[in-house]
């Protein structure tokens, strides 16, 4: 009995001291390692404050007369670094202006250059022009979607002038193909975007389209231009289909600090609509751009879409622009979507997106003779100031090369 009250006991001792072992190590592992004091640490207990005592040194000192006090003549250097914690207020960007960018940008066509302007030079610098040729012309204009009945036009009047012209040089050859691509493509249409109401209300514009064909960069970046230019703008998220639609057009708005007006995801495009150019009245301003969706897959859908959110915006007041945006890779493609359109709204101008990523630059004539509407921007890179106003002479000079 003895021998296992002892056995008890001495277990007992063993794990109590264990335990504390435990607890001490986990202890330690909690302190934080502190340094050994250089020297001894006293101080006195605080004095145990009396009745009439300050709560706290008083702040103001006794006054000084301006001239008892010495300024300092060197300044001297914080002994520790000062850390000052602020919110910075979102850096507002200035756009690039828009005037020439088209020119600046030409090197972003220089896939079309090769296929269209420089296949077209090299063909009709030929000794013989004979059929095969001119068939060959024929296909290389196709081929860059020039379109049917463009691409004959251009090839009957290119072999009468090239005729009558009898020996040809490249500089003369040169002109005559700039002269006629430039007859094509229509000089003299208006592609002024047009933001200006003539009345007290803002310039509405209503960016339209197939889901990404650049719809909402296209209208992010035109709102820079418009900034750029001095205008005030708010932006109406309309596109409700694309989640994140409204979120991408909003972060183009900030960087250049515009506004923009949403509403819930899968929410009324009409409603958004209505509400952006009201508040674009109530503020004063300039322009208003609304995104509108176009993933919409029968034709009366999209009409009855885009058809409500016209009607609600013109309780305000008129729309001055509707562009419709086209991918310029899409090539037929893009020509059956802008009939479509064409039947659905009246569009008065067009935006040929992605020029930069595809060799068919001929499909700027195709649409335009399509719609019987001017291209009025193009996008030639996903770059924000990659938005050029169309200009047909710049446009067919970087076609062509220098
Ligand atoms: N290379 C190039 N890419 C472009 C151009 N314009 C737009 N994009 C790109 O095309 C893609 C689609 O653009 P979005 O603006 O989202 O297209 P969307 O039509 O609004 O589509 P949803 O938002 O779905 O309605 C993005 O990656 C853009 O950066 C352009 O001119 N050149």
């Amino acid at each position: 009995m003895e021998i296992v009250i002892l056995a008890v006991v001495i277990a007992v001792v063993v794990f109590g001291a264990l335990g504390g072992l435990v607890v001490g190590s986990r202890r330690k592992k909690r302190l934080p390692p502190q340094a050994p004091p250089a020297t001894p640490d006293i101080t006195a207990p605080p004095a145990e404050p009396h009745v009439g005592d300050e709560a706290e040194t008083p702040r103001d000192e006794a006054r000084r007369t301006i001239e008892e006090v010495d300024l300092p003549l060197v300044e001297t250097e914080p002994s520790a670094p000062v850390v000052e914690e602020f919110v910075r207020a979102p850096e507002i960007e200035v756009p690039e202006p828009t005037a020439g960018r088209l020119v600046r940008l030409r090197a972003r066509l220089s896939r079309s250059q090769n296929a269209l302007g420089k296949g077209l030079l090299t063909l009709l610098s030929r000794e013989h022009l004979d059929e095969d040729t001119w068939e060959e012309v024929e296909d290389t204009l196709l081929t860059a979607d020039v379109g049917v009945q463009p691409t004959q036009e251009l090839v009957e009047r290119l072999r009468e002038r090239v005729k009558v012209l009898g020996t040809r040089t490249p500089g003369e050859l040169r002109g005559l193909l700039r002269e006629e691509l430039l007859t094509l493509l229509v000089p003299d249409f208006d592609r002024t975007v047009n933001t200006e109401s003539g009345l007290d209300t803002p310039g509405i514009v209503m960016v339209v389209g197939v889901n990404g064909t650049g719809k909402t960069t296209t209208t992010g970046k035109l709102a820079r231009v418009l900034v750029a230019d001095g205008k005030n703008v708010v932006l109406g998220a309309a596109d409700t289909f694309r989640a994140a639609a409204a979120d991408q057009l909003q972060t183009w708005g900030e960087r250049v600090g515009a506004r923009t007006v949403r509403g819930p995801e899968g929410g009324d495009p009409a409603s958004i609509a209505f509400d952006a150019v009201k508040e674009g009245i109530q503020e004063g301003a300039d322009v208003v751009l609304i995104d509108t969706a176009g993933r919409l897959h029968t034709k009366t859908g999209l009409m009855d879409e885009l058809g409500k959110v016209k009607r609600v915006v013109e309780k305000h007041a008129p729309l001055d622009e509707v562009l419709l945006v086209l991918d310029a890779t899409t090539g037929q493609n893009g020509l059956v979507q802008a009939r479509v359109f064409a039947e659905v709204v009246d569009i008065t101008g067009i935006v040929l997106t992605k020029l930069d990523g595809t060799a068919k630059g001929g499909i700027v004539i195709a649409v335009q003779r399509e719609l019987g509407v001017p291209v009025k921007l193009v996008g030639l890179g996903e770059g924000a100031d990659d938005l050029a106003p169309f200009d047909p002479e710049a446009f067919v000079d970087a076609l062509l090369g220098d």
